[in-house]
């Protein structure tokens, strides 16, 4: 028997319940897993399991991928007009619309964000995102190329097939729809695995998903551990693609696993060290406000997020005097309650990763200037944390800590710190505070990053690419570039008189 969560919510932000089947969701229904297994889940703002969800295994991925195959070939896929695509992922957004105020709860519940942003910032993400696509789907055409006056040659953006989607644990409705959103627009059906940590908001999806009309089988979403359905999925030979945003080792392990069986069409976007880079001339209390949100948006766990601060040397004890004060002014506490600006960290395994990074630093012999500890006697919060005294080898300054720890570092001049910033592994963002534009432009243009931000930072746009150079990852999402990651080109090539 499929079995229900239910949660009262009785918050000073949000009133109401929010009740919904807790199985695997596959061809429309939600369904019990081959094999009996559940997960707990776990409300990391005290700690406490709030209820059990089922998890799936390799059986049930075959299951779905059968289902999805049936429904690409059916009722999907080439069969369904692009304006008619379109029109299904619009109401799919209305309905996140109409269920805002739920699904932001359930993010700020399972996540332990605070309900505003999540209400703010990731609901209505969402649905621009959602909206953004449904306008693409009847837009995504191909060429027609000239080569002689006997041949008419052309291309047409056909749809992969089915798409395994994995989706990590920090932003899980936004991951989701940056996923589904191009997918569907371009006529995929999709197999999608939620982060074990957070399985709650897919799961409240799959009725809007019904509701909005899309035919069964078009969206599937089987929770479970990555390295069994994670797993599964990245080997299956019924899937084509495989988007997935999380660690950069899981990243090698999908595309090993695609290499290894079907040669499935990969897309990553994986972990960030970004560079955050203060000049002398920067408007100093916007550059302090926009380095705290870089670096504490989410608690830290965003991928993007500014985690090495170079600031110059004319404004650095200006800089560091600011933005120590607005780093303890911050206020952590229950994600529902309105003041709150940082809630818990996901899990207890990302607690303890956190706090061992930050035990690294002190041991590496930097300074902590401010936090370094846990805050609170329950849940998983952790002090917003700046170190100072750094130098390049230590793993606080190399290695995503995904927390609210941020490395401060010295600069004077801007050959060095563009030399600092890209000495990374990853490429994923970074940032520029001046008020001189060709000194901005001359370093975004030298930064080895997929995004750059000038005088703002963590502020992603629904209709700019996203995504990583070197092991930040593979391909791009958002934007009319994500609608690449869903087609394959066909070239048509017809003869109108070339003779043999
Ligand atoms: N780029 C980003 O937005 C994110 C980066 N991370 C980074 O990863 C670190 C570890 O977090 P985790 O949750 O352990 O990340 P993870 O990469 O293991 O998890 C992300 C997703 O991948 C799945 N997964 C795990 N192993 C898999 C496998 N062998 N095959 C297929 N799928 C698999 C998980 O179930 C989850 O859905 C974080 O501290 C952070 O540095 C984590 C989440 C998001
Ligand atoms: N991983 C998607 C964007 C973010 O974490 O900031």
């Amino acid at each position: 028997m499929v079995g229900t969560f239910s949660y009262k919510f009785d918050t000073p932000t949000f009133k109401g319940t929010s009740t919904f089947p807790t199985g695997l969701f596959i061809n429309g229904k939600f369904v019990d897993p081959v094999e009996d297994a559940t997960i707990d889940v776990i409300n990391p703002t005290n700690a406490k399991v709030i209820g059990k969800v089922a998890i799936g295994s390799s059986r049930d991925v075959d299951i779905a991928v059968k289902v999805a195959q049936d429904a690409f070939d059916k009722s999907w896929g080439l069969n369904v007009a692009g304006s008619e695509r379109g029109k299904l992922l619009w109401k799919l957004a209305d309905l996140m619309e109409q269920n805002a105020d739920e699904l932001a709860a359930l993010e700020a519940l399972d996540v332990g964000k605070a309900y505003s942003v999540a209400r703010n910032f990731d609901i209505n993400g969402c649905i621009a995102t959602l909206r953004y696509y449904a306008g693409w789907s009847d837009k995504d055409h191909g060429q027609t190329i000239e080569t002689d006056e006997n041949k008419l040659a052309y291309t047409r953006h056909e749809p992969i097939g089915v798409v395994g989607q994995i989706i990590p644990w920090n932003l899980p409705l936004v991951m989701m729809c940056w996923k589904i959103g191009p997918a569907l627009a371009t006529g995929n059906t999709i197999v999608l695995k939620p982060s074990e940590v957070t399985p709650l908001s897919a799961l409240r999806m799959c009725s809007l998903v019904n509701e909005a009309g899309y035919p069964a089988g078009v969206v599937n979403i089987i929770n479970g551990l990555g390295s069994t359905v994670g797993q599964a999925m990245s080997e299956h030979m019924g899937i084509e693609k495989i988007a997935f945003t999380g660690s950069t080792v899981t990243g090698r392990k999908i595309m090993e696993a695609a290499a290894r069986t079907n040669l499935k069409n990969v897309t990553l976007e994986l972990g960030g060290k970004s560079p955050n880079i203060i000049f002398d001339d920067a408007e100093i209390e916007q550059a302090v406000k926009w380095a705290a949100h870089g670096i504490y948006f989410n608690h830290g766990q965003a991928c993007a997020a500014g985690s090495r601060i170079f600031v110059q040397a004319g404004i650095y004890d200006e800089f560091m005097k600011r933005f120590t004060a607005h780093s303890q002014a911050l206020t952590l506490g229950d994600p529902f309650e309105p003041t709150t600006y940082q809630g818990p960290q996901v899990s207890q395994t990302q607690f303890d990763r956190i706090m061992n990074y930050i035990d690294s630093g002190k041991k590496d012999g930097a300074k902590v200037h401010i936090g370094g500890g846990r805050h609170g006697s329950e849940g998983y919060f952790i002090q917003p944390t700046i170190f100072t005294n750094c130098r390049p080898e230590m793993k606080i300054v190399k290695e995503e800590i995904f927390g609210p720890v941020a490395v401060v570092i010295k600069f004077t001049d801007e050959e060095d710190v563009v030399r600092q910033a890209n000495d990374t592994a990853y490429g994923l963002a970074s940032a520029i505070f001046t008020q001189n534009i060709n000194l901005a432009l001359r370093v975004a243009h030298k930064i080895q990053a997929g995004t750059v931000w000038i005088n703002c930072t963590n502020f992603p746009e629904v209709n700019v690419p996203f995504g990583g150079y070197k092991q930040s990852g593979i391909g791009r999402e958002l934007g009319e570039y994500a609608l690449r990651n869903y087609t394959a080109v066909k070239a048509v090539h017809v003869n109108l008189g070339h003779k043999m």
